[in-house]
């Protein structure tokens, strides 16, 4: 799979292509099917299965730390939109300028010039451009007048709901773990390098891997049932904490794994971090001798659903 870091690496040679539009963010079911319809197109037609995304996510642009915690981070689409058969990723820098580009603008100079689409799938609700003027309709008009077709999504749906990354982030706010990862497809989980902590883990019989989370808010909090997986595949059962440590005054959130009878050292490490079972939200103990009993039996807990013995 190509990774086009921005607008201005496209090249003459990216023209002509099948393309969807999106942020993917967490690359759910939903977006498996649309995928999987772009793949078959794609190859009826001989052209490269391409995805549009973007980073920032254009709410982050505008909303900053005020926008929703991501499912996924970029590098975690890209395995899985590779996985999923795409050829080509264009990841769009959404800054001002971007964001000031008006519908037609991005529809002449983006779709027509720079990438000659061919055949667009995006849902029926798909706005873009300035003010967010562009819409479905703009599109098919466009598309009847350069010569390429624009086809709706069909909504894929799990209880009769229409799977979304908003759903997802609801479901996983609400420790509604199972339902996430019902609508993801996958176990919802973290990535990230391990870091040093302060090391008071290990004081209390738990040491602890702290993943540093790229990203200030996440959508999960609380103890989990997890299973670590290493760069070589490695995989390691284990109990994590999400959160801000209230007990030992933390401030920023992380994430903290402890390994089941690991003794090795992972600093540095890149981890996947698949968050199995959710056990109990995070809180402040009034000692760290509480705090050290309540671990104990979250690992218990953990163990015995990981079937750990
Ligand atoms: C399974 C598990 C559950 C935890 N639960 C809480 C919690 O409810 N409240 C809290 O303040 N810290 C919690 N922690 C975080 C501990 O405060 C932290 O791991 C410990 O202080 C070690 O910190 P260090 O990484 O800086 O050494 C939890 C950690 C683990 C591994
Ligand atoms: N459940 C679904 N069924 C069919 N198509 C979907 C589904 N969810 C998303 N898509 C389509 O996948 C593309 C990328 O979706 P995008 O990530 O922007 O939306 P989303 O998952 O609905 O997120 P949000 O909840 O933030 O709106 C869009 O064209 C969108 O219409």
């Amino acid at each position: 799979m190509e990774l086009i870091r921005g607008i201005h690496n496209l090249r003459p040679r990216h023209r002509r292509c099948v393309l969807t539009i999106g942020n993917f963010d967490g690359v759910h079911l939903g977006h498996a099917e649309v995928i999987k319809s772009l793949v078959a197109k794609g190859k009826s037609m001989n052209l490269p299965v391409t995805v549009m995304l973007f980073e920032p996510q254009p709410q982050e642009h505008f909303a900053g730390d005020r926008a929703p915690a991501r499912i996924s981070l970029l590098r975690d689409k890209l395995r899985r939109l590779q996985a999923l058969g795409v050829q080509r990723v264009l990841c769009v820098s959404f800054n001002h300028r971007f964001a000031e580009l008006s519908s037609e603008q991005f529809i002449e100079q983006l779709l027509v010039q720079k990438l000659g689409v061919k055949y667009l799938v995006v849902g029926d609700d798909f706005c873009f451009g300035k003010g967010r003027k562009g819409s479905f309709d703009t599109l098919m008009t466009a598309g009847r007048q350069h010569g390429f077709d624009v086809v709706p999504t069909a909504s894929f749906k799990l209880a009769s709901q229409r799977v979304s990354s908003t759903l997802i982030r609801q479901a996983l706010q609400q420790g509604d773990l199972n339902l996430a990862n019902q609508m993801l497809g996958y176990p919802y989980q973290i990535t990230g390098r391990i870091a040093h902590g302060r090391k008071l883990g290990r004081t209390i019989g738990f040491p602890t891997a702290n993943i540093l989370m790229k990203r200030k808010v996440a959508p999960v909090n609380g103890v989990f049932a997890v299973e670590a997986i290493d760069p070589q595949g490695q995989r390691y059962p284990g109990v994590a904490n999400v959160g801000v440590r209230p007990t030992v005054a933390g401030n920023r959130c992380q994430l903290e794994v402890h390994l089941f009878d690991y003794e090795g050292d992972l600093y540095g490490e890149h981890m996947q971090v698949l968050l199995i079972e959710h056990l109990r939200q995070e809180r402040a103990f009034e000692s760290l001798d509480a705090l050290k009993n309540q671990i104990f039996k979250d690992a218990e807990q953990a163990r015995r659903l990981l079937s750990v013995s």
